[in-house]
């Protein structure tokens, strides 16, 4: 199933800048690996916003919500799903 995820990155001051850091690095790693696997099948920065849109590729509600909790920002995140169906006029099924 397909899943459109927004996420909004909010990590407080009270947060050490290299504790930051080390957590933004492990999002990385963790999104790079989810990338290759196919599961996190895009991902893309809104202009401005220390935020993003991503399409999920995974088996349904409960992978998704382990691979979202599972994230490093997870606890300094706000997160929205969507969950995407075909639209009948698409020229290629996604
Ligand atoms: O910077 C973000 O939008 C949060 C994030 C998700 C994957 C990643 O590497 O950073």
């Amino acid at each position: 199933m397909l899943y459109l995820v927004h996420m909004i990155v909010r990590i407080p001051d009270t947060v050490a800048a290299e504790r930051a850091d080390a957590l933004k690095a492990d999002e990385k790693a963790m999104a790079q690996r989810l990338q290759r696997e196919g599961k996190w099948r895009h991902l893309w920065r809104v202009a401005g916003e220390y935020a993003n849109y991503s399409v999920f590729d995974v088996a349904g509600n409960d992978e998704l919500h382990q691979l979202l909790s599972a994230l490093p920002l997870f606890p300094f995140m706000q997160i929205s799903v969507t969950p995407l169906a075909q639209h009948p006029s698409a020229i290629a099924p996604n």
